[in-house]
């Protein structure tokens, strides 16, 4: 066992053989304080998130859905609360704990890749960084790439390809360092609907095959239902947690579940919170 593990194990309530939540949020919150303006983005969020979970976050816009995802990624440090990655914190008051950091991946709306990085270079540029090797970093863009479907496209330079693919190399870029914990913001926001169809499979796809646990922020509450396992719906000023609602379809779900009648009702009721809150 390693030290680590002592760690984790000790932090449990149960040390007997309960492991840590994958991700645990205690009593978060959050205030911009700005010349203007005093915003109470988040407040009182607490949420346990277990390995391998897909958790997608759905709100109105300005109900703090970003602030959260920044505040996993390392971006923002939380004004109250604790954020646990297996137990360990993430945050010590403003400063960031690099070693937790390393378990996270992390994709936005805009794949932001390097316009002069080839696909290859984009996707290895996080293993670059840490001192992975080039063999291993090779071996790791081609598994990468087939996991993506980008198999071919290696070489080819960001400006060569559509939206989605792009989001593809993102995704592959941030699964390069074997992240434990996928945080999503709206990744497929600016695609097409058809294109975001495939893009969910394809996630699916991608989150059952390296067993990443996700948290996922979207407008979009189908999308919402259809990936997550739970959806965690937050209302705003200040931002907190209006209710979960678990989905419970076996996966790998296909397009079509959308159509059958428990999804619809998910999908209506989260519909009918969001129209309450006008
Ligand atoms: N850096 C910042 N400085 C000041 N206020 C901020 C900052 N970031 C966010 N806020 C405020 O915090 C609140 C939550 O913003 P946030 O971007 O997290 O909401 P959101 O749910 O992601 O919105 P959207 O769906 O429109 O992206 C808003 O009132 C916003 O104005």
């Amino acid at each position: 066992m390693t030290a680590r593990d002592i760690g984790t194990l000790a932090q449990t309530s149960n040390s007997a053989a309960v492991p840590a939540a994958k991700l645990e949020l205690r009593g978060v919150g959050k205030q911009f304080h700005t010349k203007r303006a005093h915003t109470q983005a988040l407040s009182g969020i607490d949420l346990t998130i277990s390995d391998g979970e897909f958790v997608s976050v759905i709100g109105r816009s300005g109900c703090g859905k970003t602030t959260l995802l920044r505040m996993l990624a390392g971006l923002v440090n939380p004004s109250q609360g604790q954020i646990l990655v297996e137990g360990r914190s993430l945050w010590n008051a403003s400063t960031v704990d690099s070693s937790v950091m390393s378990q996270l991946g992390v994709v936005f709306q805009e794949a932001n890749l390097f316009p002069w990085y080839s696909v290859a270079d984009n996707i290895a540029l996080p293993m670059k960084l840490r001192g992975d090797g080039k063999q291993e970093r090779m071996d790791r863009v081609h598994e990468l790439a087939d996991l993506v479907g980008l198999s071919g496209f290696e070489k080819s330079y960001p400006r060569e390809l559509s939206g989605g693919m792009r989001q593809r190399v993102a995704i592959a870029r941030a699964l390069s360092t074997r992240p434990k914990l996928l945080l999503m913001d709206e990744p497929f926001g600016a695609l097409d609907a058809l294109t975001r169809e495939r893009m969910n499979l394809e996630l699916q796809r991608i989150a059952l095959a390296t067993n990443a646990t996700v948290v996922f922020v979207t407008h979009d509450i189908t999308e919402a239902v259809f990936l997550g396992d739970r959806v965690v719906h937050l209302t705003p000023r200040p931002g907190r947690i209006h209710r979960i609602s678990a989905v419970d379809f076996e996966r790998p779900r296909d397009i079509d579940v959308q159509t059958e009648p428990g999804f619809g009702a998910i999908v209506r009721d989260l519909r009918h919170a969001l129209d309450e809150e006008e």
